[in-house]
């Protein structure tokens, strides 16, 4: 089974961070993004998901962390980005339930395995996170 690449987009507004629940994922919550196709690279697919998912432009990214997660359904490389600035309204625009939550309530959200370095890091320190 080889790798699947993953760009997802960490929407931050003040202290508060966009979480989205995905279509099957019952009481898992995740942060927009998805599969980099074969003929993209990661910011071009991270650009794609964000506009088909949560109609937005990014303006003003950067890359956060890089996580490999295996297990037995599943090879991911996960490529996690930072947005602070982005032309648009988020929405989930395939009709998830998404929120707002502040970034220190966090703890309280079920998110799939493989963020939870991402999680960590995201609750530690918020200011580094401009
Ligand atoms: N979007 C997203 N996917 C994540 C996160 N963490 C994580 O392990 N994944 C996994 O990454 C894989 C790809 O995500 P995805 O299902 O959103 O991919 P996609 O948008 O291209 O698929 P879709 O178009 O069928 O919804 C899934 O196995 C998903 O569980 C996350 O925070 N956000
Ligand atoms: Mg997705």
């Amino acid at each position: 089974m080889n790798y699947t690449k993953v760009a997802i987009g960490i929407l931050l507004k003040k202290n508060k961070v966009y979480i989205t629940k995905g279509k099957y994922k019952k009481n898992i919550w995740e942060f927009p993004g998805g599969k980099v196709k074969k003929h993209e690279n990661i910011v071009h697919a991270l650009k794609r998901e964000l506009l088909e998912e949560v109609g937005i432009l990014i303006l003003k990214f950067r890359f956060f962390k890089y996580v490999k997660y295996i297990s037995l359904k599943k090879k991911l490389k996960l490529y996690f980005f930072l947005i602070n600035k982005w032309k648009g309204e988020p929405y989930s625009k395939e009709g998830h339930v998404y929120i707002w939550i502040f970034l220190y309530n966090l703890k309280f959200f079920n998110f799939p395995l493989a963020n939870d370095s991402v999680i960590h890091l995201l609750k530690k320190d918020i200011h580094f996170l401009k």
